[in-house]
């Protein structure tokens, strides 16, 4: 049997495209583009690439882009008002602030100023809330879009046994309740859980979302699973060249793939969606924010 290699990648194109049309009505009707600012304190590359990434995508749907450089040394009330003007702006409709901060600045209180109107990263304690009691609201990025991904194989999955490996605030705990919400069967399995293996064959849909390269393999993906690996690692690849790395994914794709009836690459997979759901989610906050029904695109 070979697996299904669902491509984020292309998927990520195809809802990118599919919100432009919608931005562009949004615009037609509203009478400007939804707005999404970026906040980038200090000068870590990963995070230059991923926020010049975020930027460019804006633009290309044609929403506005709206960027915050700010240095390291910037101190945490500095920060913190930055959010409070970004609040109050009527042409900011999303805030993002990039993590991890530099040393010496804490994030939980600035993610905690965010609006959660703006909240399009959907990290603020309103937006979690709303997420476990099932209200709308804003859904983090990588859930959303690691669910579209299943949902792309599997439409209906009410009763189904998932199982979600790795439990962080980020990613793991929002994943399970998007799960939930579709009435799948969840486990949430964590470095605690006893036999890991076991329970992860048990999964028909088995999320790994650890953080560690290529933790989980043969052993742990039962025949016909659909697997979605959510890690981004980057490991030595000194057979590239000295100095040279490769990204890789929480799963052992080559040992997995041969079982799996479906599973996400590293790179090309969940990665992708991240940042299109990050776009719909502007488009989400402009319309919530103004009381417009957020339809689907
Ligand atoms: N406030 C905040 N929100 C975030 O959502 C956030 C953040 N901070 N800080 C950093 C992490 C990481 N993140 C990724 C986005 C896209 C890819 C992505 O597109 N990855 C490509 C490969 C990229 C590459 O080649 O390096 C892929 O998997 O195919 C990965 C990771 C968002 N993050
Ligand atoms: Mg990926």
């Amino acid at each position: 049997m070979s697996a299904i290699i669902i491509d984020g990648k292309a998927f990520a194109a195809g809802l990118r495209e599919r919100l432009t049309g919608a931005v562009a009505a949004f615009g037609a009707s509203v009478g400007t583009a939804p707005g999404l600012a970026v906040v980038l304190v200090g000068e870590d590359p990963a995070s230059q690439v991923y926020v010049r990434s975020k930027a460019k995508q804006t633009v290309e749907i044609g929403m506005r882009s709206i960027e915050h450089k700010l240095p390291a040394s910037v101190s945490q009330r500095d920060l913190e008002d930055l959010v409070r003007r970004l609040n109050a702006d009527d042409a900011v409709d999303g805030i993002l602030v990039q993590l991890p901060l530099p040393p010496g600045l804490d994030a939980t209180p600035v993610i905690a100023l965010i609006d959660p109107f703006k909240d399009v990263d959907g990290l603020t304690d309103a937006s979690a809330g709303r997420l476990a009691s099932g209200r709308a609201g804003l859904v983090p990025c990588t859930p959303l879009g690691a669910m579209m991904l299943i949902n792309s194989v599997l439409p209906d999955i009410a009763g189904a046994e998932a199982v979600v490996v790795g439990r962080s605030n980020l990613v793991g705990k929002p994943i399970a309740q998007l799960l939930l919400q579709q009435n799948a069967t969840v486990t949430i399995a964590h470095s605690r859980t006893r036999d890991l293996a076991a329970v992860c064959r048990r999964a028909d849909i088995l999320v790994a979302a650890v953080g560690r390269p290529e933790m989980l393999g043969a052993d742990h993906v039962k025949d016909g699973a659909v697997v979605i690996d959510v890690g981004i690692n980057r490991i030595p690849a000194p057979d590239l060249g000295e100095g040279k790395t490769r990204l890789v994914g929480d799963v052992a794709f080559d040992a997995v793939v041969g079982k799996a009836r479906a599973i996400t690459p590293v790179p090309g997979g969940v990665g992708p969606m991240t940042i299109a759901c990050l776009l719909r989610n502007t488009l989400t906050a402009a319309r919530l924010r103004r009381g417009l029904a957020d339809t689907a695109v």
